[in-house]
C-alpha cells in the first residue's frame, strides 16, 4: 500500500520505533523565539549539557519586541528580560541570532522561509503552535511546548506518537476577492476549530496547486486553529522556484541533489488518509469572524448568527461569544463599524499579503478616527515594500508604517488594543483578551481589512474591486 506525504516524512526521519511509547524522530531544523526559550536553557545548564546541533538551530525576536523606534528603551519588562535571555543564550551556546536591528529580523514564521531555511522533506519545530506554517513546503512542522525544546536541543530529536492523517480538498475555483485566509476561515467554520484534533492534515485539490507560497503559508498556517498537530501541502514548481537561490537554499550540485529527493515528496495514488473532507470554494465568499474563536465565522453579507434552534452548549458558547464581542444577533456584518485596522502577523504580513493591501487602499484616506497600523512580518518584508512603493501608499492613506513583528497579534507587546476596541485583523486567532484584555477582534484577509480601514466599517471587497476596475476603465 503507498503512503501518504506525511507518513513519508515521518519515516525518513524516525529515529526509533516506539513500543508502548513515542517514537523518536529527528529534528533537521529547530526555531526558537525569546518566550518558549528562556526556561529550555534554563534546563541545559542545570544539567550542563551542550546544544547538540548549533548549527541546526535558529532564533530571532519577535513576540515582544517594539515595532516603533527600537534604539527607545523597551516598555514592556517582562519583554525585556525575555529578549536579554535569548540573547545570551544563543551567544553562550553558539546559536545564530537574529536579534533587533538585524536585515533578517521577524516573526519566526516568516524570515525562515523568506531567508532558504525552511525547505521540503525537512522536520521543523518550534516552541510556537503556528510552526505549522512551514508545512507549505512539503515539510513536516509543529508547535513544541518548552520542556520538547530543551530535549530538541540536547538532543535534536523528539519524542512523538505518529498523529492520523487528513486529507482535506479544496475544490472548484477561487472567485476574485476570495483569498487563501477566506478558505481557511471557510473550512474551519464549515468543521469547527477542533475538527481536526489529533491529525496532520495534507491541503490537497488545484485550487493549492495554482496557490502561491505566500497563500500556501497563509493555510496551513491556521492548522492549529482547527485543531490539527500540523498542515501540509506537496511541494511542486510554485515551491522550488520560491526556495531556489534564497540565502540559506542548497546551491549547485547540493541543489540538484536536493531537488531529485524533493520530487519524490507527495502522497501516492494508493495511499489511504484515515479521513478525508471537502470544501467547495467555488461558494466561499470573503469571511469575517463574529466571535471568539475561528470558527465562529460567516460570509460577509451575512449577519451575526443567533443562538436560537442550536444545542445548549452551542447556545451558551455564542451567547457568550456575542456578549464578549458586544453584539447583537441579526445585526448585518456590512453595518459593523470598527476602531481599528492590524494588518500583519504570521498569517498575513508577506510581500503579497501588502501588495494585497496596498491595492486597495492606494488613493484614499484611513476613516476618521480609525487607527490603522501594517506590521511587516520581517525586515526584509519592510525593505522591499519600501523599495516597491508599498509603504508609501500605507502612509499616504494614513496608516501606521511599524518594524517587524507580532505585534498586535497578541498582547505580549506595546501593540495592544483597549477594552472595548473592535479590530479588523489580519491574524489568525479571536480568542478573547488576545490583542488586549477587552479587545474584540474580527480575522479577515488583508484586502477586507484594507477595505474597512478606508470605510470604517466591513465591506465586501469584491465590490472594491468592480471599483478599482471601472476607475482604471475611465
Ligand atoms: C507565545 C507563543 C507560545 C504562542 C504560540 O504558541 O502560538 C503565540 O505565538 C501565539 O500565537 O499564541
Ligand atoms: S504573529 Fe501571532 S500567531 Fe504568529 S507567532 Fe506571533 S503571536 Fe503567534
Amino acid at each position: 500500500m503507498g503512503q501518504t506525504l506525511y507518513q513519508k516524512l515521518w519515516n525518513q526521519h524516525l529515529v526509533v520505533k516506539g513500543v508502548s511509547q513515542p517514537d523518536i524522530v529527528y529534528i533537521d531544523l529547530h526555531l526558537i523565539h525569546e518566550v518558549t526559550s528562556p526556561q529550555a536553557f534554563d534546563g541545559l545548564r542545570e544539567e550542563n549539557r551542550k546544544v547538540h546541533r548549533p548549527d541546526r538551530t535558529l532564533g530571532t525576536m519577535d513576540h515582544g519586541v517594539p515595532t516603533t523606534d527600537r534604539s527607545l528603551p523597551f516598555e514592556d519588562d517582562i519583554a525585556k528580560k525575555q529578549v536579554d535571555a535569548l540573547r545570551k543564550n544563543c551567544k553562550d551556546f553558539g546559536i545564530k541570532l537574529y536579534d533587533l536591528f538585524s536585515i533578517n529580523q521577524g516573526i519566526v514564521h516568516v524570515i525562515a522561509p523568506e531567508l532558504g531555511f525552511t525547505q521540503p522533506g525537512q522536520t521543523i519545530v518550534c516552541g510556537d503552535s503556528h510552526t505549522a506554517t512551514h508545512g507549505a513546503f512539503g515539510t513536516l512542522a509543529f508547535g513544541i511546548g518548552t520542556s520538547e525544546v530543551e530535549h530538541v536541543l540536547a538532543t535534536q530529536t523528539l519524542k512523538q506518537y505518529q498523529s492520523k492523517s487528513l486529507a482535506v480538498n479544496f475544490d472548484g475555483e477561487l472567485s476574485l476577492g476570495t483569498t487563501a485566509k477566506d478558505i481557511m476561515l471557510a473550512l474551519i467554520g464549515k468543521f469547527g476549530h477542533d475538527f481536526a484534533t489529533g491529525y496532520v492534515i495534507e491541503y490537497r485539490g488545484d485550487i493549492v496547486r495554482n496557490l502561491t507560497m505566500e497563500e500556501r503559508m497563509t493555510i496551513c498556517n491556521m492548522s492549529i486553529e482547527i485543531g490539527a498537530r500540523a498542515g501540509l501541502m506537496e511541494p511542486d514548481e510554485t515551491t522550488f522556484t520560491y526556495v531556489k537561490g534564497k540565502p540559506h537554499a542548497p546551491k549547485e550540485s547540493e541543489w540538484d541533489e536536493a531537488l531529485s529527493e524533493w520530487k519524490k515528496l507527495y502522497s501516492d495514488t494508493d495511499a489511504i488518509f484515515d479521513l478525508e473532507v471537502s470544501l467547495d470554494c467555488s461558494v466561499v465568499e470573503p469571511q469575517v469572524t463574529w466571535g471568539t474563536n475561528p470558527s465562529q465565522v460567516v460570509s460577509i453579507n451575512d449577519c451575526v448568527p443567533s443562538a436560537e434552534g442550536l444545542s445548549k452548549v452551542q447556545a451558551e458558547m455564542t451567547a457568550n461569544a456575542l456578549e464578549y464581542m458586544a453584539l447583537e444577533a441579526g445585526t448585518r456584518i456590512v453595518d459593523i463599524a470598527i476602531d481599528t485596522v492590524f494588518i500583519g502577523s504570521c498569517t498575513n504580513s508577506r510581500i503579497q499579503d501588502l501588495r494585497e493591501a496596498a491595492h486597495i487602499v492606494r488613493g484614499y484616506k484611513v476613516a476618521k478616527g480609525l487607527r490603522a497600523l501594517v506590521v511587516p512580518g520581517s525586515q526584509n518584508v519592510k525593505k522591499q515594500a519600501e523599495e516597491e512603493g508599498l509603504a508609501e501608499i500605507f502612509i499616504n492613506a494614513g496608516f501606521e508604517w511599524r518594524e517587524a513583528g507580532c505585534s498586535m497579534c497578541l498582547g505580549m507587546n506595546p501593540d495592544v488594543a483597549q477594552p472595548g476596541e473592535r479590530v479588523a485583523s489580519t491574524s489568525n486567532r479571536n480568542f478573547e483578551g488576545r490583542q488586549g484584555r477587552g479587545a474584540r477582534t474580527h480575522l479577515v484577509s488583508p484586502a477586507m481589512a484594507a477595505a474597512a480601514a478606508i470605510e470604517g466599517h466591513f465591506v465586501d471587497v469584491r465590490n472594491w474591486h468592480v471599483k478599482l476596475e471601472e476607475e482604471v476603465v475611465e
